[in-house]
C-alpha cells in the first residue's frame, strides 16, 4: 500500500500542507502581533510629538526641570483621542505608569541632549551618547531643531487588541486550512490521473515482456507521461516491426535450411531419395529392428543390361529410363517403405516391419511393372527389365550381412537370366 505512488504522492503534499499550515499557525501570530505593537507605538509616539509642538506653542518654555513638569501637567490634562487603526486603544500622549502599567514612557531631551523629562534608565540632567541620539527623533519646530524624543518600554496589548490580533489569526489559518483542502484535493485528483497513466504503461510492458508486442497506451496532453507513452508506442510499434521482420526472415531461412536438406538427401535426376538418405534410415530401422526383435526386408535392384540401352539409346535415353524405372517403382511401393536410388542403375527399396517371403511379392510387382510399361514410347524398340536380391538377415553388424546377402541375391537374379526376384 504504502509502495503506491498514489499514496506516496498523497502523503508528500499532506506533509507538505501539514508543514507549511502549522509554520503559519506558529509565526505569523507572532509577527502579526510584532507588526501590530510596533505600529501602535509608532502612532503614539506621533501622537505625543503632535502633544509635545501644542505644549511649546502653548508655553513657548522648553527644556528643564520646570517645563518638564508642566508637560507633564499638560500631558495628563490632555483628553485622549481616537486615533486610526491599528493603535486601537485611545492613545495618551504620554500613557502614565497606571494606565500602561509602567511600560510604554517617552523622554524628552532639549537640543544639546540633556533629558529633562526623565523615565526608565533615562536620568534627569543626563546627556544622551552619540548612539542613544542616533535612536531618538529630532523634534523640529519653525525649522529649528529644539530637541529630541526617545520611546521605551513595552507596550502590552488590551483585550481589545488580543481578540482583533486573534480574529485576524484566525482568518489567516481558517484561508490556510481552506488552502490545504483544496491543495490535498487537487493532488488526489492529479495522482490519481498520473497512476492511472502509470499502469496502463506498466500493464503494457509486462504483456510486451510475455511477447504481447502490439501494445499501445493512451496519449492524453503534452506532459511528461505522455511524452513517455509516446516513446512507449514508438519504441512498442519498432519492437514489433523488427519482430515481423526478424520472423519473416527467420521463416526464410527455416524454409531455405529445410530446402537445402531436402535437396542433400535427394536424387537430381529421379527425384528419390539418394544413398546417404537410405544410410541414415537403414542404420535406425536395422537398430529398432534387432532390439524390437522386428522383421526388415531390404530388396536391391538394377537395371538390366543398362549399359546396352546407353550404348544403343543414347545416354539421355538411359537417363529417362532411370526416371521413368524411379516413378514405377514410386508408384507401386507402399508409404511406409523407403525407396533411394543407390547407385548409377541400382535402387534399394527398404521395407520396416517385413520378411523376405513377404517382400518377395511385393518386389516381384514392382518388376513386373517396368516389364509392363510401354517403352516404346521413349525409343523404338526399347526393352527394360530389372533384377532384384532381397535379404531380411538380421545380425548386429550395423546392416552390413544385409546389404552383402541382399546384393549376391542380386547376382543371383543376374546369373538365372535376369528379369527376376531373387530372396
Ligand atoms: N544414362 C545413365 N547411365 C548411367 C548412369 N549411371 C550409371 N550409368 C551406366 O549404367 C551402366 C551400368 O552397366 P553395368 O554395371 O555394366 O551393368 P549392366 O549393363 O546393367 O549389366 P547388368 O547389370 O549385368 O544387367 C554403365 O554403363 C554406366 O555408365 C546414369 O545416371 N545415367
Amino acid at each position: 500500500m504504502l509502495n503506491s505512488l498514489r499514496t506516496k504522492l498523497t502523503l508528500s503534499m499532506l506533509i507538505t500542507s501539514l508543514a507549511a499550515i502549522s509554520v503559519m499557525a506558529l509565526i505569523t501570530p507572532w509577527l502579526l502581533e510584532q507588526r501590530f505593537i510596533s505600529e501602535a507605538k509608532d502612532v503614539h509616539f506621533k501622537r505625543f510629538v503632535l502633544a509635545i509642538e501644542e505644549f511649546r506653542q502653548e508655553h513657548g518654555e522648553w527644556g528643564g526641570l520646570q517645563s518638564a513638569l508642566l508637560i507633564n501637567q499638560y500631558l495628563s490634562s490632555r483628553p485622549a483621542r481616537n486615533l486610526p487603526p491599528p493603535g486601537r486603544r485611545p492613545p495618551h500622549p504620554n500613557p502614565p505608569a497606571s494606565s500602561l502599567a509602567d511600560n510604554f514612557r517617552f523622554v524628552l531631551a532639549d537640543q544639546q541632549g540633556y533629558i529633562f523629562l526623565p523615565f526608565f534608565e533615562y536620568e534627569l540632567g543626563q546627556q544622551l551618547t552619540t548612539e542613544q541620539l542616533q535612536q531618538a527623533t529630532p523634534l523640529w519646530s519653525g525649522g529649528e531643531l529644539v530637541g529630541y524624543a526617545l520611546s521605551g518600554g513595552e507596550l502590552p496589548l488590551t483585550e481589545q487588541d488580543k481578540s482583533y490580533l486573534m480574529i485576524q489569526s484566525r482568518s489567516m489559518l481558517i484561508g490556510a486550512a481552506a488552502g490545504l483542502a483544496v491543495t490535498l484535493l487537487l493532488s488526489l485528483t492529479m495522482g490519481s490521473q498520473l497512476v492511472k497513466h502509470m499502469r496502463a504503461l506498466t500493464r503494457a510492458a509486462i504483456e510486451m515482456s510475455k511477447g504481447n508486442l502490439n501494445q499501445r497506451v493512451q496519449v492524453a496532453g503534452k506532459d511528461e507521461v505522455a511524452l513517455l507513452a509516446r516513446e512507449f508506442n514508438r519504441m512498442a510499434q519498432e519492437l514489433s516491426n523488427t519482430y515481423a521482420e526478424l520472423k519473416a526472415s527467420n521463416e526464410t531461412i527455416k524454409a531455405q535450411a529445410e530446402a537445402l536438406q531436402e535437396l542433400s538427401l535427394r536424387d537430381e535426376l529421379t527425384g528419390l531419395h539418394n544413398r546417404r538418405y537410405f544410410n541414415q534410415q537403414f542404420r535406425m530401422l536395422h537398430h529398432q529392428a534387432i532390439r524390437y526383435q522386428d522383421t526388415l526386408a531390404l530388396a536391391l535392384g538394377d537395371i538390366d543390361n543398362f549399359k546396352q540401352i546407353n550404348d544403343r539409346y543414347s545416354h539421355q535415353i538411359g537417363d529417362a529410363v532411370l526416371k521413368q524405372v524411379a516413378a514405377l517403382m514410386q508408384e507401386e511401393i507402399r508409404e511406409a517403405d523407403i525407396l533411394a536410388r543407390y547407385g548409377g542403375e541400382e535402387f534399394v527399396i527398404l521395407m520396416a516391419h517385413t520378411d523376405k517371403h513377404q517382400a518377395e511379392g511385393l518386389v516381384d510387382r514392382v518388376r513386373a511393372k517396368v516389364e509392363a510399361w510401354p517403352w516404346e514410347k521413349l525409343a523404338k524398340d526399347l526393352q527394360v527389365t530389372i533384377s532384384f536380391g532381397i535379404s531380411d538377415k538380421l545380425d548386429s553388424d550395423l546392416g552390413h550381412s544385409m546389404l552383402v546377402e541382399a546384393d549376391n541375391r542380386l547376382y543371383q537374379a543376374k546369373d538365372l537370366g535376369r528379369n527376376r526376384v531373387c530372396a
